[in-house]
């Protein structure tokens, strides 16, 4: 069978125009387009109350950070600190600004005033209005501490030594700004691709553009395979042989619970042993750093690319950024290093402007000095491992310019957008990605406004866009539709859910291949290791409260902000359901079940904030959440509320099934739904089927609603 044939640059053509419709959306809906330098203080105070900002600071402390970068420390205005700590030291108030966090400081009273030239210079010039911008690495309640430098890596520039200097004895906050390296690597790779002709394209990119089709697996080149971990089932084996043999594509469909990452790992080590070099990549720095975390106790060469302050304490012995500083190869480095430090705290001393600008000379001179030694450095440190693991997006930084490797490995590759994977892709032979389409894409804000495509670009000439291409569409889904199933294995035993959970989701979704390990597929809420009651909740596996008749409606919006909120489909609750919700919480725990181990989940955030007033506060350690936000997450016991109830038999996205299918695989002994039958059983032939699987195998309940007020 020959595919059919997608234009390369056709596609790069319409991702482009997709993503900058996304990032548009985006910035929109985030009230981070308010970062002009200055603001008022009320404004401020706002910000800060919304998580976006942190008022009253000072810099108090300068030192030279991992990667060269400039950390300041900034700490509460003693002048204006209305808060104490227990040693009297002033406190910073609450806030929402976390490490990992880009922020720009600025000062209160706005950006000093430029003279002639520098002011024509920066006209029109955004980034740099206000001060310096760079990364959080470290909050407590007597400071904050900033690493300054570029948001995706590199070393500090002279305008950033410059503007730090700027900050010293004034009052400053901070503002959080959209992170938005991902845009940029993703929009710099789609533009390569746009301009690549035919003599450019590897066989990876021919195949993933169906302008020919995969090759066989070749199962004798791998040689003999010793599997090094005895516990992996068949179908693990089975996966990771194939992706042993295959020639440019591989896809490791992993169903909820099935031991992806698991399987990974194995078939990373197996690549290690037959000598090949890998570039191991995930969609979000805590898909990567589960990663590390499981390879590092197995002593093969690995190595961590990101920003520190955005790694797992547990990985950042692997970080490059420190292994530039604690490996033999860094101490070519370290002499540079201390010598910038000594004289960027000489500036302060220095009153003479003649004398500054000499020590900004020489600061300039050792800085290419240091960009140099580190480069050398990090290509020396990045050669030497056989593993590199990055973000999808910072597969895209310097550090990995010239970095050659035999196969990449995506896992999470389903949550990811596809432009985001090029970035790692471009120069791949081989190719192996893990995931689950059937559980949720990437979350897309521009496909909310798909009747609003009046872009800001409206005068531009339209540009021909390929059909059926959005960026939901992910690589995975896109490469399974053009080739086929013989290109993915999938995993089959599961290691979650209790068998009666497991079955629904395996025979709609998953062909009815998924089992149940032995270890899980009868595991009740009164087994757990602690004591507990065993009640109607702790031995039934599956509960159903069925909310049919009409006495659990749902709130109609009809106000703007509803509507509006609806378009995102956020804005729905219902109150008599979340009653039910409750007090099925309050029966668990008590049974004895601890609130650590139930979460209740909902798809719509008018239902979470509802859930979230009637719960938080009487069990703190009760997780709540919405469904999308819980994808890859599991619970011993989870409460699924459903909401919508109305005579119109509307259910707005839980038509989706692949959020249903997220909602209902989280638990792994218990799961609670609360919905109404009767509009829910009519929304589509999925939501009956399952509907008629509760009837018939859930422990079926009729709240009364009377009894709940
Ligand atoms: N062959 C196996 N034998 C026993 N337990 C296993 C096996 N494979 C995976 N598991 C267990 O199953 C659980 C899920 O595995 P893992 O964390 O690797 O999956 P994942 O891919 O990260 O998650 P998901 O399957 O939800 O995508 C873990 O507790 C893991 O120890």
């Amino acid at each position: 069978m020959s595919p059919d044939p997608i234009s390369i640059p056709l596609f790069a053509e319409t991702q482009l125009q997709l993503l900058l419709q996304e990032h548009e959306a985006e910035v929109s809906s985030s009230s981070l387009a308010t970062t002009a330098a200055s603001v008022s203080p009320s404004t401020r105070r706002t910000l800060q109350a919304t998580g976006y900002a942190l008022t009253g600071l000072i810099l108090s402390q300068c030192r030279t950070g991992l990667g060269g970068r400039v950390v300041g420390e900034f700490a509460p205005d003693p002048a204006i600190a209305s808060t104490e700590s227990a040693d009297g030291q002033p406190r910073l108030g609450s806030h929402g600004i976390r490490v990992g966090d880009v922020v720009r400081v600025n000062d209160v009273a706005g950006p000093a005033k430029k003279v002639g030239k520098e002011k024509e210079k920066e006209k029109g010039k955004d980034s740099v209005k206000g001060g310096p911008e760079g990364v959080v690495t470290r909050v407590n309640d007597k400071g904050i501490w900033i690493a300054f430098g570029q948001q995706g890596g590199g070393t500090r520039s002279k305008e950033d030594d410059e503007a730090i200097e700027e900050l010293w004895g004034k009052k400053l906050w901070c503002i959080k700004l959209a992170n938005d390296v991902t845009y940029r690597r993703m929009r710099q790779t789609m533009e390569k691709m746009a301009k690549f002709i035919e003599t450019d394209h590897s066989h990876f990119m021919r195949v993933a553009f169906g302008h020919t089709t995969p090759l066989q697996p070749d199962y004798d080149s791998p040689g003999p395979i010793e599997f090094l971990d005895p516990t992996l089932n068949d179908s693990q084996k089975d996966a990771i042989r194939f992706a042993l043999a295959s020639k440019d594509i591989a896809l490791i469909h992993g169903p909820p619970g099935t031991g992806k990452t698991h399987t990974l790992i194995e078939l990373i080590l197996q690549f290690v042993q037959r000598k090949k070099r890998i570039l191991v990549c995930g969609p979000s720095n805590v898909s990567v750093d589960n990663i590390v975390e499981r390879l590092a106790p197995k002593k093969v060469p690995v190595v961590r690319i990101g920003h520190p302050a955005r790694l797992l304490p547990s990985v950042l012995e692997h970080s490059l950024e420190v292994l530039t500083q604690t490996s033999d190869a860094a101490s070519i480095v370290k002499d540079v290093r201390k010598e910038m430090d000594e004289k960027q705290a000489s500036i302060r001393k220095t009153k003479s402007g003649r004398e500054r600008r000499a020590i900004y000379d020489d600061l300039k001179h050792l800085r290419k000095e240091f960009r140099e030694r580190e480069s050398k450095c990090v290509d020396d440190l990045v050669r030497e491992s056989s593993v590199v693991l990055a973000t999808l997006h910072g597969a895209g930084g310097h550090q990995l310019k010239n970095q050659k490797f035999d196969v990449v490995i995506i896992d999470e590759a389903s949550q990811a957008l596809e432009a985001q994977c090029w970035i790692s892709l471009l120069s791949a032979d081989k190719v192996v990605l893990a995931g689950d389409h059937l559980q949720l894409p990437p979350t897309v804000k521009s496909s909310n406004q798909k009747s609003k495509t009046s872009n800001a670009k409206s005068d531009a000439p339209p540009k021909e866009l390929l059909k059926g291409l959005s960026l939901e569409r992910t690589l995975f889904d896109r490469l399974l539709a053009l080739h086929g199933p013989d290109i993915k294995r999938m995993l089959t035993t599961q290691y979650r859910m209790h068998e009666k959970i497991m079955r629904f989701p395996s025979v709609e979704l998953y062909e009815s291949k998924l089992i149940a390990a032995d270890s899980v597929k009868e595991r009740l809420l009164a087994d757990l290791p602690y004591e507990l009651e065993g009640t109607d909740d702790t031995q039934e596996p599956l509960v159903f409260w069925d909310t049919q008749g009409g006495d659990f409606p749902e709130k109609a919006e009809d106000d703007d902000i509803g509507k509006k909120e609806a378009l995102l489909g956020e804005s729905k609750s219902n109150e008599m359901e979340a009653l039910v919700v409750a007090r099925h919480v309050d029966n668990l725990v008590d049974a004895g079940v601890r609130p650590e181990s139930i979460a209740v989940i909902t798809p719509y955030n008018g239902q979470l904030a509802l859930l979230s007033h009637m719960l938080r506060e009487k069990y703190p350690g009760l997780e709540l959440g919405s469904v999308d936000g819980f994808q890859g997450r599991e619970k011993e016991a989870v409460v699924v509320s459903l909401v919508r109830s109305n005579d119109k038999h509307e259910v707005g996205f839980l038509g989706e099934k692949r959020r249903l299918n997220v909602a209902m695989t989280r638990p792994k002994r218990h799961l609670c739904i609360c919905g109404d039958s009767d509009t829910i059983s009519r929304g589509s032939p999925f939501l009956k089927h399952w509907m008629d699987y509760l009837e018939e195998n859930a422990d079926l309940r009729y709240p009364d609603a009377g009894d709940l007020l």
